[in-house]
């Protein structure tokens, strides 16, 4: 038997497997590195986060990707050139965060790695019939095996669209098997660049699961803020949006868009929620300037209605009372007091923060990842019933190191 299949073989028989989950999302601001030693597999999963670190991108790091990150157009030698060189940089982080810990590259089983998002086309951005719903992470998995000396899955979104999904969100397979909880309805919200909910009732029966995109989280504030502050990433503690106003016909203006009336689930990126976009509805509403304060509490309030709104039309026409739920937020957004107050405001559920349930907001989304591995190398079969873009499918391409 070829070694590294027997090592997988070993692998997938442990009781407790040490698996690295990393996320580099849609907000760029570094890699997501969550150890976590993972037992069981489906429901019976239990996951301990024993080391998580974000290593933060670089300027120049940022700079390359924005190249070409949710770009139609682009240079296509630079795609390829930055498909290898981010596995490198990804895998020399891993290198860096196990040796600062003192920990052995053959004392962990698995890498599961999201790679970079550089675009999201599902059918209803491209609207071009014949083309199935796409998506492309780039940092090959190769490069990460080879380098770190770890059996590497990756490319985890693939398969999700090869099995007529539309390659996210991905949230719910970790949420339904780690969060989901007989007796308690929950909603598990992530904001990140883009912001998602996992929508878990009480009966834990999967198919009244589902999970959908919302639309912008973090995404526009980001962009803003850069733009009125080159030297910040983001409005910290929103404290710019915090001295405006809403500009009222602007905000009906931004959430003036199809995607909003589309059914869920759904999914979105920055292609759509881009400077364009917000350009757009500036012209729209014919205003010509206006403060950083003024549109960053306006982008702000889009990100909070549309969250709020898509969690309220959502079980709109259903038996599910949203005030029995409880919201367990994550993600970087959750640092936002100005739209966590607002989603306050706007909806009747009560808020917490993933962070309770054992799994820190900022490390949920890499922990995914490892959960997604975890199942594809020891799962058993599961069952999200037919319909809802949930296809019960494992994921994840296989690197070997050797
Ligand atoms: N203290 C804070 N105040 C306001 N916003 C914050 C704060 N801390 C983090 N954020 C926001 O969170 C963002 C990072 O969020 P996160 O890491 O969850 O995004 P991501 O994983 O890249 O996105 P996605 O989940 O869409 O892929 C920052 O860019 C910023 O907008
Ligand atoms: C294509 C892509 O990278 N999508 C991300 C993004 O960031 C948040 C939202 O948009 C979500 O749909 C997804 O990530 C999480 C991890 C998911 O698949 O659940």
């Amino acid at each position: 038997m070829n070694k590294n299949i027997s090592a997988l073989y070993q692998i997938a028989q442990k009781e407790t497997r040490k698996i690295i989950g990393l996320m580099s999302g849609t907000s760029l601001d570094g890699l997501d590195i969550a150890l976590c030693e993972i037992s069981g597999s489906g429901q019976n999963t239990a996951v301990k986060v024993a080391h998580f670190e974000t290593i933060d991108y670089s300027e120049e790091i940022k700079i390359e990707i924005r190249k070409v990150f949710a770009k139609k157009e682009i240079d296509f030698q630079h795609l390829v050139l930055l498909n290898e060189w981010i596995g490198i940089l990804h895998a020399e982080m891993i290198n860096s965060f196990l040796k600062k810990r003192n920990i052995l590259s053959d004392e962990v089983d698995l890498i599961a790695s999201h790679g970079q998002t550089v675009l999201h086309a599902p059918k209803f951005l491209h609207q071009q019939e014949k083309f199935p719903n796409a998506t492309l992470q780039i940092g090959d998995g190769d490069h990460i095996a080879v380098k770190t000396g770890i059996i590497t899955l990756s490319d985890f979104r693939q398969k999700h669209i090869a099995a007529g999904g539309e390659g996210a969100p991905l949230a719910v397979y970790g949420d339904y098997f780690l969060f989901g909880k007989k007796g308690e309805n929950r909603i598990m919200l992530n904001m990140g660049g883009i912001a998602n909910f996992t929508f878990l009732p009480a009966s834990s029966n999967a198919e009244e699961t589902f999970v959908t995109d919302t639309g912008t989280g973090n995404t526009l504030i980001d962009f803003f803020t850069k733009q009125y502050y080159p030297e910040k990433s983001y409005d910290k503690d929103a404290e710019i949006a915090q001295q405006g106003t809403v500009n009222q016909l602007l905000l009906d203006n931004l959430k003036d868009n199809a995607f909003f009336s589309q059914e869920f689930p759904k999914t979105i990126g920055p292609e759509l929620f881009s400077e364009a976009y917000v350009k757009a509805a500036l012209a729209k509403s014919a205003i010509e300037t206006i403060s950083a304060p003024n549109l960053l509490a306006t982008l702000t309030r889009f990100s909070a209605e549309t969250i709020a709104e898509a969690i309220y039309y959502s079980v709109k026409d259903s038996a599910f009372k949203l005030e029995n739920f409880k919201i367990y937020m994550s993600g970087g957004g959750t640092h936002n007091p100005l739209l966590v107050k607002w989603l306050k405001e706007l909806l009747p559920c009560t808020f917490r923060k993933t962070d309770e349930l054992g799994i820190s907001g900022d490390a949920k989304e890499a922990v995914l990842f490892a959960i997604l591995a975890n199942e594809t190398v020891a799962g058993e079969d599961f069952n999200f019933g037919s319909h809802k873009g949930i296809p019960s499918v494992t994921m994840g391409k296989i690197s070997f190191p050797n």
